[in-house]
């Protein structure tokens, strides 16, 4: 298969109109090999949980003894004193087995959530760009955050009710037909109406509890595209009319959240009127009996208490059947990221070919190179491109001409349709992302800064580099004294995206990572193209000094950037239609020279495009 072929395949799998429908036997296979490691836990949940409920259902019994065969008798005194001793016993024996059973499954349950967490950041840090182009963030964000917390829900809920209080329910059952087989036949009556209750109120419940999620998922992807679009918010002055879309969203959920309430309130209440009415005719037939002399008074004492006790585990059992039904859903979405493959591959073991940082030129060639981001657009065509190491490549060309597009293929975010891409003789699809991204480092136009300490930014968070190798880097950029002017230094502590810093401090602390990582291969992406001139500067020195003894290719919209440069490609419309040191290309009286005539017309060294 192409990778044409694969990028639209991958696209129609992943569209709303063809995702497929959760089904119950795959989240069960997917929760199951996720519990296996855990299976100690969960028979210790259930051991617990039986020992826990025994002697939650032996105490009726005690108190039907105290009745039945002491007070009935007239018997009082040390006696009753013993039963009530050993009633109180029972309990503090049901309340440890209780605590153990919850703090097991809690230990197994949130530690089988952490692992499907990092099993999906660690899948979805391996996918290739054109996941991320057609996979919107927020919804990869609901994935890590909301549905492992859904799924979270079936191990400390869904499973602890089945086994809880499906044990529950059968002791029961056993406990009253041991005590009265008739008044038990009778109780057993109302079990096809509870069921019946249950399945009308099944659909309605699941409904409103799918509809009051789906308005929350939109109430937060909408909160967090207004908190990273805020700048252009503010300054389109747009802060009413998003304000008012808000609005609009938060009372969409306040209604579909009160309806969900509401509905489950409902629920629940007829179970308690089932309940009630159950018991009104136990006590009425048990009531008769009694009187009759076929029943003592302590049977139906405990069976009332074992009706009471009958509706709960039921009422939890079809209230869990919801939360198996969203996270058969959660399961469901989390699972199609997992069996997304990147469209990049890793090389297979055998075809691997190491390209080891030591012995490493840098050169690269772009040989008949074919690519498009869709099948029926090329965006490079039959491109021919050879770079001798250490040579500093300085490319330009209009907007949408495919500059940008020659950088990720070097990098490999995306592979090419025909053609290989080289580095150092070797099709980079053989080499493994570890050696690759050893090999290239780029640095973009408004470089990624995490929260952290500048320290950590620079060595991007590995401890195997020192601080002493991130001073000296940070030196030899020339970002030493801007980094000393800050509150705490070395240790000042960046917010998210590194705001707080200008973008030429940024470009500045980006060159320094690059030093301190050492590719062969440097890559700027526009990376001057909205500095002052007085910081551009500052960044064109960092740039000559990480330069030397690196292949260097530059992107840039300044023509100060690139004057100097060895070799200047001109691309248009995604072929490369001259090359040459800026004083060849000038007196070609091309392409180049008419961008350069326009530059100097302007007044600006920027180029157009
Ligand atoms: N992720 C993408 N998905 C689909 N099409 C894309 C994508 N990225 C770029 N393109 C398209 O590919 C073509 C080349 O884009 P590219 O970004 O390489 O151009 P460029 O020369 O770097 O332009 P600029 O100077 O404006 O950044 C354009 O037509 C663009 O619309």
């Amino acid at each position: 298969m192409t990778n044409l072929n694969k990028r639209q395949s991958a696209e129609t799998a992943s569209s709303p109109s063809q995702e497929r429908k959760p089904s119950t036997s795959s989240t069960l296979k997917l929760l199951l090999g996720y519990a296996k490691p855990h299976r100690t836990a969960f028979l210790g949940v259930s051991v617990c949980a039986l020992l826990g409920i025994s002697a939650e259902l032996l105490q009726p019994l005690i108190v039907q003894i105290a009745i039945d065969d002491h007070l009935a008798k007239g018997e009082g005194g040390s006696s009753l004193l013993r039963l009530g001793l050993i009633y109180l016993g029972i309990a503090v024996i049901s309340f440890l087995f209780t605590y153990l059973q919850n703090n097991l499954l809690q230990y197994a349950g949130q530690s089988i959530i952490a692992r499907i967490r990092k099993d999906l950041f660690r899948h979805i840090s391996k996918m290739s760009m054109s996941f991320f182009d057609r996979t919107h963030s927020g919804s990869l964000v609901t994935n890590v955050s909301n549905d492992t917390e859904t799924i979270s829900q079936f191990f400390t809920q869904v499973l602890l009710s089945l086994v809880r209080d499906g044990m529950m329910l059968v002791l029961i059952i056993v406990l009253m037909f041991s005590l009265d087989a008739q008044l038990a036949m009778f109780s057993m009556l109302i079990l096809p109406v509870i069921f019946i209750v249950a399945a009308l109120f099944r659909s309605y419940l699941r409904s409103t509890y799918q509809q009051a999620r789906s308005r929350l998922s939109r109430l937060i992807a909408f909160t967090a595209e207004n908190l990273s679009g805020m700048g252009l918010i503010q300054s389109f002055r747009q802060e009413e009319e998003q304000f008012g879309r808000f609005t609009e969203q938060n009372r969409n959920y306040w209604n579909a959240n009160l309806r969900q309430i509401r509905s489950n309130v409902l629920f629940n209440r007829t179970f308690d009127i089932l309940g009630n009415a159950a018991l009104v005719l136990m006590v009425w037939l048990g009531g008769r009996a009694v009187l009759g002399q076929s029943m003592e008074v302590g049977v139906l004492y405990a069976f009332v208490s074992y009706i009471r006790q009958f509706f709960q585990p039921i009422n939890q059992i079809t209230m869990q059947w919801n939360t198996f039904q969203s996270t058969t859903v959660a399961v469901e979405r989390i699972q199609r990221v997992l069996e997304t493959e990147p469209d990049v591959r890793e090389p297979g073991e055998k075809e691997q070919i190491r390209l080891p940082s030591s012995s490493l030129r840098g050169e690269v060639n772009f040989n008949n190179v074919t690519f498009g981001y869709r099948a029926d657009r090329p965006v490079l065509k039959n491109l021919n491109l050879h770079i001798q190491p250490g040579e500093m490549i300085g490319v330009v060309g209009t907007t949408g001409a495919g500059k940008s597009t020659l950088i990720s293929l070097l990098n490999r975010f995306y592979d090419v349709d025909a053609g290989t891409v080289e580095i150092d003789g070797v099709d980079i699809r053989k080499v493994t992302q570890n050696d690759l991204h050893a090999a290239v480092g780029l640095i973009q136009q408004d470089p990624y800064l995490f929260a952290g300490s500048i320290i950590d930014n620079v060595r991007l968070f590995r401890e195997d580099i020192t601080r002493e190798q991130v001073i000296e880097a940070c030196r030899f950029v020339g970002a030493h004294p801007m980094i000393l002017r800050l509150p705490n230094g070395y240790d000042t502590h960046l917010s998210e995206r590194g705001s707080g810093l200008s973008a030429g401090e940024r470009q500045l602390i980006s060159f320094a990572r690059i030093v301190v990582f050492r590719p062969k291969i440097l890559i700027l992406d526009e990376a001057t193209a909205n500095l002052d001139s007085e910081t551009e500067k500052l960044v064109q020195q960092a740039l000559s000094s990480v330069a030397q003894g690196r292949t260097t290719i530059v992107i840039a919209h300044r023509l100060s950037t690139i004057m100097h440069a060895d070799r200047i490609l001109v691309m248009q419309d995604g072929e490369l239609t001259e090359q040459g040191t800026h004083a060849q290309l000038l007196a070609r009286g091309g392409h180049y020279a008419e961008l350069y005539r326009h530059a100097r017309q302007s007044g600006r060294e920027q180029l157009p495009g």
